[in-house]
């Protein structure tokens, strides 16, 4: 599903992310990407393509190693991301992250000193946005509301994820990004969650991406889907780049 032809949130150009340990180096190249208010995008590709490598570094939450042009257009304005990774602009990209995007991580990424309520509000807190009635709502749609008082450490692997969505949504983002949100819950609750970030989203004017390998949630949830390639150099001896290019969105005329 693809937006409406309006400003982009997220524009970027030549980008390059780029993951590196002692044998081996492996790259991710994008030639473009947009995302748009409505747009929702499904990241496709094996395992180890680069799908969360990609995700993080539209969360912001990792530094591209090259950028021709990396725009976001926060709440409070345009926000140069690549120019700001730059400079080092910390405190441009921390508030860009707290007022514009709500991130889902793979691994959930919950604190543990605080409550199950306490860190879904935190997202509410950051962004300057309270609404206590959201998080209830929000709490029963994902069927946590009952844990709300519980330490994360007391948690399952889906609940946990489960509070990890609600916190992303909870601030009302313009962009919603989530690597694998549906991946340690049974088929009945993946539904139900992957029905709720579609709906928050849309109902808000916001974009929704998520990398995952559940096709028949991208086919349900008529995500317009995206695929890293992996051209098989990544294991060579010698330790060679792996090329991997996302194809610009081909998602242009997808089903509502
Ligand atoms: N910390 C790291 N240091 C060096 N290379 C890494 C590191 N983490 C991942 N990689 C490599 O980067 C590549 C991309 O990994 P990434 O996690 O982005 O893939 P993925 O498509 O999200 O995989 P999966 O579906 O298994 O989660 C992989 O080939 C992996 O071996």
């Amino acid at each position: 599903m693809t937006g409406d032809g309006t400003t982009p949130l997220i524009a970027i150009e030549g980008l390059r992310a780029e993951r590196q340990d002692a044998d081996r180096r492996f790259r991710l190249t994008v030639p473009n990407f947009q995302l748009r208010p409505g747009d929702r995008v499904a990241v496709l590709g094996p395992s180890g393509s680069g799908k969360s490598t990609f995700i993080e570094t539209i969360a912001c939450a990792r530094a591209p190693a090259a950028a021709q042009a990396f725009l976001v257009n926060a709440p409070d304005g345009a926000v140069d991301v690549a120019g700001a990774w730059a400079d080092r602009r910390e405190p441009l990209l921390t508030r860009l992250r707290a007022r514009a995007f709500g991130y889902v991580q793979q691994t959930g990424g919950l604190l543990e000193f605080l409550s199950v309520r306490d860190n879904i509000a935190l997202s509410q807190r950051l962004a300057g946005r309270a609404d206590p009635d959201w998080i209830d709502r929000l709490g029963r749609e994902l069927g946590i509301d009952a844990l709300f008082r519980s330490p994360p450490a007391r948690l399952s692997g889906g609940q946990r994820q489960r509070v990890a969505i609600a916190r992303a949504l909870a601030h009302r983002p313009s962009v919603v990004i989530a690597d694998e949100p549906t991946a340690s819950l049974d088929r009945g609750i993946a539904r139900v969650v992957m029905g709720l970030l579609c709906r928050t989203t849309a109902e808000a004017g916001a974009a929704l991406l998520v990398a995952t390998h559940d096709l028949a949630l991208v086919e349900e949830f008529a995500f317009a889907p995206i695929g890293l390639t992996d051209d098989g150099s990544r294991d060579a001896p010698d330790g060679a780049l792996q090329a991997v290019t996302l194809s610009s969105p081909s998602h242009k005329g997808a089903a509502a």
